[in-house]
């Protein structure tokens, strides 16, 4: 059917074709495509499946349609002889794709499987003010032989998408989302999240912590990135909760990039503040895709979430008002526009959040005994991770990073220091920047770096002794207003008695008189 004698009887298919499409109208055509289809259908052993670039949707092109342009791209270059080059959306190199009514063969379990691209004109007269090119209808044909109807549906088909996703995959460039605000999601871009390319540098190699608790959470990582059968047969949604929390500088955010790098995953930098309810925020959710990592960052100044729960709770019990009445009137109430602790929780594990699976959600804090725990608990995050001030294995990590050293003489010394100075693992990687101007930049840099530890270690020693001292202080000052205290009160009741005492004895039994 598809051998090189065809040659000269596709050229002249092609031009028939063509004659067809100039001068019959289009009613006639389609009448004769239908009829011809109809006869085919009867006498071909050969079956066809179409599947169309876009699908209900309008605007949404089918996934399944992207998958195959993606397989056939990378497995039809050597083999089509009319090809589309293009920037991909997704990568900065050229993207190879079959050209419209190209037809290539794909072999699978030794049964010949063919491809062709092709596109209908839209009958539909309209003017756009757009450009696009929805217009022509673009799909692709798979032709096989029906005796192979069971391997083409229940396999080959299957088999094409997981290679498509896992080429884009593979060929993709990451993406850092951020979710716009409300009044920019609809109109013709609408999108509820904007993105750029994602090009941190940070990976868990340049991560400076303990190499136990690194590893502990490389496995962690690595276990949920594989656990889709698991997940599957424990009945749980494929995602897991992260909470990072330290003070700042301790290397949250760099985690958060490390984290993406090595599963190569998209991130969502949610920014709650803009969402305005907690309608906003599920259709947020619902935008995400798969492979992704979504982060709310300081998740405590982003919200009211410390005593929202505790306070509904207690005005539910004073109104005695059942909670689905409560929430049903505060979800009609429109002037109650704000995402609610309830409205987060959901997000992070309520039906929705199950909505496709392979998410990480990641929370980030300086103060997480603000939190409450109804948001942090085991099954909404998973996993805390507290990043610290900065240890001597950290250090170490960071002087092979900064300086490439594994060892020197002033390592000790810092040790040393390190063991009794809180210092973030920024300020030691700010010290450890070399300098190109200096000579012996390793010495310099270290001695430096023991400098500011000295410092550092100066400024919290004189900080706990004004403390010390303003403690003191206060329990001096209390101290002494409690003796006045007591003393003004003995005063008081030794002129009471004395008052007593020295009334007339006439005044006193007149006063008994009258009473
Ligand atoms: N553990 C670390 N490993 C490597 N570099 C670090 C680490 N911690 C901090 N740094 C360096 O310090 C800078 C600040 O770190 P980062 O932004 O990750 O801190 P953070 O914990 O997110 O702080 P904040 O709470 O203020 O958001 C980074 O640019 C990074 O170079
Ligand atoms: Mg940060």
């Amino acid at each position: 059917m598809w051998g090189a004698n065809m040659g000269s009887s596709i050229a002249t298919f092609m031009f028939l074709y063509a004659m067809f499409k100039q001068y019959v109208p289009y009613q006639l055509k389609e009448h004769i495509e239908k009829y011809a289809q109809r006869i085919l259908g009867f006498i071909s052993p050969y079956i066809e499946i179409t599947v169309h670039e876009y699908t209900g949707e309008r605007f949404k092109r089918s996934e399944a349609y992207i998958a195959i342009k993606t397989y056939l791209g990378a497995n039809s270059s050597k083999q089509a002889k009319r090809l589309k080059a293009d920037v991909g959306k997704t990568s900065s190199n050229l993207v190879l794709s079959m050209d419209d009514y190209e037809e290539v063969t794909d072999e699978y379990q030794g049964v010949q499987f063919w491809w062709t691209s092709r596109k209908t004109f839209s009958s539909k007269q309209s003017i756009s003010f757009y450009p696009t090119d929805a217009d022509d209808n673009r799909f692709y044909k798979l032709t096989f032989h029906r005796r192979h109807r069971g391997l083409a549906t229940d396999s080959y088909l299957n088999y094409v998408l997981e290679e498509g996703k896992a080429i884009e995959v593979k060929s993709r460039q990451r993406k850092l989302f951020t979710n716009n605000p409300s009044n920019n999601w609809y109109g013709y871009k609408k999108s509820v999240w904007s993105h750029v390319v994602f090009d941190h540098p940070s990976t868990f190699q340049t991560l400076a912590m303990d190499v136990e608790k690194k590893k502990d959470i490389i496995d962690d990582l690595t276990a949920f990135s594989k656990g889709k059968d698991f997940y599957a047969k424990v009945g749980k949604a494929w995602k897991r909760g992260y909470l990072l929390y330290g003070p700042p500088g301790t290397g949250k955010s760099t985690m958060i990039a490390a984290i993406a790098n090595f599963l190569d995953y998209d991130i969502y930098d949610l920014e709650l503040t803009g969402v305005k309810d907690n309608t906003e925020l599920r259709k947020l959710l619902i935008e995400t895709t798969n492979k992704s990592i979504v982060v709310i960052e300081d998740i405590d100044c982003s919200l009211d979430l410390t005593g929202q729960r505790k306070k509904k709770t207690e005005e539910e019990a004073k109104e005695g008002e059942d909670p689905i009445t409560k929430k049903a009137k505060q979800d009609a109430s429109p002037g109650d526009s704000k995402v609610t602790l309830s409205g987060l929780l959901n997000f992070i594990d309520g039906l929705w959040s199950a909505c496709g699976g392979e998410r990480l959600i990641i929370f980030t804090t300086n103060y997480v005994e603000k939190l409450d725990p109804a948001l942090i608990r085991r099954g909404r995050m998973d996993k805390h991770i507290e990043l610290s001030y900065c240890s001597f294995g950290a250090f170490k990590v960071l002087a092979k990073n900064y300086l490439d050293l594994d060892s020197h003489h002033l390592f000790d010394p810092v040790r040393e220091l390190l063991d009794e100075t809180q210092i973030t693992p920024a300020d030691v990687a700010e010290n450890l920047m070399p300098r190109a101007t200096v000579e012996n930049s390793a010495d310099h840099c270290l001695e430096s770096l023991i400098q500011a530890l000295k410092n550092t270690k100066e400024e919290a020693r004189l900080k706990t002794e004004k403390e010390k001292a303003e403690k003191e202080e206060a329990r001096l000052k209390e101290e002494k207003e409690t003796k006045e205290r007591e003393l003004s009160n003995k005063e008081s009741t030794t002129n009471e008695a004395k008052e007593i005492c020295s009334t007339p004895l006439e005044e006193k039994e007149s006063s008994t008189k009258s009473n």
